[in-house]
């Protein structure tokens, strides 16, 4: 172990095992998640020591190896593909696998969508994996704008078949995790036609390969879309189909009817299997940022740099300005903890009132993770890019540890429905609450007794250490943002626009509303849960200090909006300020032992900067050492240099 981290473990004033099984859920819980952790990280398939050393080519061959041996643990151990199990094991592996996509939004679609008979005869097949599919939605001309998608299946009422055709090549879908080369089967979203009419999107299981020989099928045509971002592991794939028949009883028909076509209650149900994913990107981006932030404080006290006083050279994480860097991304991932937490909770909730047939709670549903999967991904996408930079010239190295998981989580961003996008329609939601504030729900309780505050209650830094006082800073920074917007809204239309141009033209403020809206939501949702946990005094005092560094923190980053809203004045901003100073020192003594509680194993991490034992500059060298360019002491292509070198040009 080395010393520094030795060091600042032993200073810490709270019990890591404590905060460890709090933010498990329990001991058990906790338990529970090594020994799955446990047979997935002895399994040397799961290694990843050469990653940036091979080919895109070997990486997806690697990620079907990986697939194997994740089935064959599932299937050895009995863990379901639905159980908080899996969803453990997809976390711990930190990549994504080629077959994820079947396992997310293939199986869970038919589930969703299919009817009992549809269920009895797909499910079994799936989660045997005889067959395998993907979620094929988004087109090449359109991802947003599902009403704009123009793959069409064609009712045929003589053969009972659809006729599933992509007209254009706008219409080729592509994207889909898995559909390139490993999934011979997929729900595709596509404008169905029957007796002449369009009724707009619906779901159909469409086989794309053998099953004999992994053949496409005809009139299908297929493959993958080339090198992206991250993500490497997955065949993302194009998609036409010409002409393509499949049986009758290929629509997925839980809630619409085809032939003489029967509508669904709420036509919105079809996009359910999108919502369960947005739920659970709230929880992932609270993971990514806890693994972002244990790397950067664990390197950052082993890391001396200059000297603050003359002659000693401090860790880094002395340091002020890196611990303002920090500490707000610690603090930010355990909000994002719970808001995960109460997500899962309401997505519960509705989904067993959609199985009693009730499916107004859709809307809200949609409204909460549409809005929250964007903040959620926003920030913690950025929050990951302080991490890096935080870590100075050894965070730019893929031994670091972030690219690896950075690159996937950037999609985030647009994947499961586009963030501003998603803002808008969840600010959709709230702007109908607030014109009608009866129906509003819990989260936004405030707008059913809208109170335009006059003044904060602010004036001393004692003052915002309360729970309360923080959460009314949010709530009026939101109502003041909303209520300007709404009226700018009347405004434009009242001077003739129309509802739809009078959006466009006020989407900026728009947007700035339901950000408010959303960071007030998980300011009251973070403290309102620390209030209801039990746990001892000396973590309740780490927790509380945490906790209120998030909120100031979210203060002095949107003072102007604070401000502007009137209801807070310089002073009482130069009062939040002069607080986070203050929190940075509470936390400073415990930064190393709160994100050991995070509780990240070093196969996890796979970080040089931000293993356990803080072996940082010997890591550094062995990771140099792998490189292919050191195989021989001369390099191959010295042939060149030699030319050169020589003026032999
Ligand atoms: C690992 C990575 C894997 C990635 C996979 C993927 O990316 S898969 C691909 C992921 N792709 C995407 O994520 C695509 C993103 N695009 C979309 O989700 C939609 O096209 C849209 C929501 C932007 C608009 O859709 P539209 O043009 O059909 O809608 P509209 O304008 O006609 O009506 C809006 C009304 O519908 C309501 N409503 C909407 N959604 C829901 C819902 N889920 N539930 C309930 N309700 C919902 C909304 O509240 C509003 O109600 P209002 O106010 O009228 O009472
Ligand atoms: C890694 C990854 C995996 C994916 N996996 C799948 C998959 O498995 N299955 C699948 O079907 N799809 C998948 N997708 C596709 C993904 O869901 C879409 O890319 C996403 O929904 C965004 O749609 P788009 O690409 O059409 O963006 P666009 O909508 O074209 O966005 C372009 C710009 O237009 C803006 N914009 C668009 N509409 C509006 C509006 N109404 N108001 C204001 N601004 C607007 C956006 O904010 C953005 O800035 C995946 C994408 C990625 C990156």
């Amino acid at each position: 172990m080395d010393a520094p981290l030795l060091k600042e473990r032993e200073r810490a004033t709270f019990n890591v095992t404590e905060l460890i099984h709090l933010l498990n859920g329990s001991e058990e819980e906790t338990k529970r998640r090594k020994e799955l952790e446990s047979w997935l990280y002895n399994n040397p398939v799961f290694r990843q020591d050469d990653r940036y050393q091979i080919s895109r080519e070997e990486v997806y061959e690697r990620g079907l190896q990986k697939t194997r041996e994740l089935v064959n643990l599932c299937r050895r151990k009995n863990i379901k593909f639905d159980s908080l199990d899996f969803a453990r094991l997809n976390i711990s592996t930190l990549e994504e696998l080629p077959f994820f996509l079947h396992v997310i939004m293939f199986i869970p679609t038919i589930r969703g969508q299919g009817t009992e008979e549809q269920k009895r005869k797909w499910l079994p097949l799936a989660e045997d994996l005889k067959i395998l599919g993907t979620y094929a939605q988004t087109e090449l001309g359109h991802g947003t704008f599902l009403r704009g998608l123009e793959t069409k299946a064609t009712y045929d009422v003589s053969s009972r078949e659809f006729i599933v055709n992509s007209p254009t090549i706008t219409s080729m879908k592509w994207w889909p995790g898995g559909l390139g080369k490993t999934c011979n089967y997929a729900v595709i979203a596509a404008q169905l036609y029957t007796k002449g009419k369009c009724y707009g999107i619906h779901m159909f299981i469409v086989q794309l390969r053998s099953l004999e020989d992994h053949k496409p099928l005809p009139g299908v045509t297929i493959g993958d879309i080339g090198n992206k971002y991250g993500f490497h592991t997955v065949d993302n794939g194009f998609l036409r189909l010409d002409n393509v028949r499949i049986p009758y009883e290929n629509m997925l028909m839980r809630y619409a009817k085809a032939c003489d076509y029967i509508p669904p209650v709420n036509p919105k149900i079809n996009y359910g299997t999108m919502t369960s994913i947005r739920v659970d990107l709230v929880k992932d981006a609270s993971v990514i940022l806890a693994a972002a932030s244990t790397i950067a404080i664990r390197y950052s006290a082993v890391r001396h740099q200059t000297e603050i006083r003359p002659g000693e050279e401090p860790p880094v994480l002395d340091y002020i300005t890196q611990q303002f860097k920090l500490f707000p991304q610690i603090a930010t991932a355990i909000a994002f903890h719970f808001a995960g937490d109460y997500m899962h909770r309401i997505y519960d909730k509705v989904q067993s009132e959609i199985f009693d047939g009730h499916l107004s709670a859709i809307t809200e549903l949609h409204g909460i993770s549409a809005g929250l999967k964007a903040f959620t991904t926003d920030t913690s996408i950025a929050g990951v890019e302080i991490c890096r930079r935080a870590c100075g010239g050894h965070g730019y190295s893929n031994a670091s540890g972030f690219q690896r998981f950075y690159e996937n989580w950037l999609g985030s961003a647009t994947y499961e429905g586009e963030n501003t996008v998603m803002y808008l329609q969840a600010a959709r939601y709230l702007f109908k609450c607030y014109d009608n504030p009866k129906e509003a729900p819990e989260t936004m309780s405030y707008l059913r007794y809208p109170q335009n505050k006059m003044e904060w209650n602010v004036k001393s830094a004692d003052d915002v250490s309360n729970y309360a006082t923080l959460i009314t800073a949010f709530e009026q920074r939101a109502l003041s943002k909303i209520s300007s917007t709404a009226k700018k809204l009347k405004n434009l239309t009242h001077y003739g626009m129309n509802r739809n141009d009078a959006w466009n033209a006020a989407s900026v403020d728009i947007l700035h509303s339901i950000k408010a809206h959303c960071h007030y939501f998980i300011v009251k949702n973070y403290m309102q849960s620390l209030n209801h946990l039990k746990m001892s005094s000396p973590l309740r005092q780490v927790m509380t200090a945490v906790a209120l560094l998030y909120a100031n923190y979210g203060i002095d980053e949107h003072a102007g909006d604070f401000l502007e809203s009137g209801f807070m004045n310089g002073k009482q901003i130069n009062l939040v300020r002069a607080k986070i100073l203050q929190l940075l020192k509470e936390i400073r003594v415990n930064a190393v032992a709160i994100v050991d509680s995070f509780d990240f194993d070093d196969r996890f991490l796979r970080s040089a900067l931000g293993a356990y034992d803080g072996n940082v500059y010997n890591r550094l060298f062995k990771w140099a050492k792998l490189s292919p360019l050191n195989k021989t002491e001369v390099h191959s292509s010295y042939k060149y240099l030699r030319r050169i070198l020589q003026s032999k040009l």
